[in-house]
């Protein structure tokens, strides 16, 4: 197994910002293994936003641990030259005794942020996610929408650097928005386009859904079920609703799950 993280000293640091290459997942052993991932190779770039599709089972959260560092690949190489990432899932998981300014400040304080300016610095990011004014509130005190705002807002402090470090924020995202209602959901699409051009993060955002992927990804990254493979990527993707894009990724996504479906037969 080898494995690369974060090495500063890349030559191809500066267009760079995760790199997969050859990289295998196999869960278990002999009769019981199961091969999440095989010969994956995937880069993203400083600031892109990359949409990661496939049908459910495909590999999708276990390329993001592995990025993340919360797991390891049986084979191949992970170069990652970000800062920490920050993780999104769809639960928000905030600390419910802690009001949301204080989730977000505990963020700061595990990514090394300063006690001095903390709490100001909590306060920007909530600004920054839409929630001035609610730092005191408690979990459940916020609605669905504001709950997920606030991991955000926990999500980007995670990527807090430290000193002259000069690396992009890296956010992985595993299907964040997925269980708000429609309305709610297109707003924290929004939001999250909004703040990712203003902060310039690369991100790896992971979906079912084609619509999202095509509203949010410059390039979206479909991948087959078992093993999880990339089987097509789709680049420079419109900003707009494209009708006939989320159409044609829909028939090639449909295609892969009626040949796993036969291959499992
Ligand atoms: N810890 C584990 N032990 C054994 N098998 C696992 C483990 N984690 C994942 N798998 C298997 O690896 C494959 C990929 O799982 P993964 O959760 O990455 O898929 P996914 O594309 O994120 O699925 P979903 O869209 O349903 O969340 C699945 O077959 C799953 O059962």
């Amino acid at each position: 197994m080898s494995v690369t993280l974060d090495q500063p000293d890349l030559a191809q640091s500066t267009d760079v910002a995760v790199q997969l290459s050859g990289v295998a997942k196999v869960f278990g052993h002999g009769r019981d293994a199961v091969t999440a991932l095989e010969n994956v190779d995937l880069t993203v770039a400083p600031g892109e936003f990359v949409c990661l599709l496939g049908a459910s089972g495909c590999g999708k959260s276990t390329m993001l641990n592995l990025v993340a560092e919360l797991d390891a690949p049986t084979t191949g190489t992970i170069t990652r030259n970000t800062t920490r990432p920050a993780v999104m899932f769809q639960d928000p998981a905030l600390m419910p005794w802690l009001t949301a300014g204080r989730n977000v400040e505990l963020a700061l304080r595990l990514a090394g942020f300063p006690r001095t300016g903390r709490r100001e610095k909590a306060a920007e990011l909530l600004k920054l996610v839409r929630l001035e004014g609610q730092e005191r509130k408690r979990p459940h005190e916020l609605s669905g929408g504001m709950r997920q705002r606030v991991a955000l807002a926990r999500s980007l402090a995670s990527t807090h650097r430290t000193g002259a470090e000069d690396r992009p924020a890296l956010l992985l995202m595993d299907e964040p928005f997925a269980a708000l209602d429609a309305m709610t959901k297109d707003v924290m699409q929004g939001e999250l386009l909004r703040i990712q051009a203003q902060l310039q993060s690369s991100v790896l955002f992971v979906t079912h859904d084609v619509r999202e992927a095509v509203r949010l990804g410059q390039r979206i990254v479909l991948l087959s079920s078992r093993p999880g493979r990339v089987v097509r990527e789709w680049q420079d993707t419109p900003d707009e609703d494209s009708p006939d894009l989320v159409d044609e990724i829909n028939a090639k996504l449909r295609e892969v799950i009626s040949t796993h479906a036969r291959k499992s037969a």
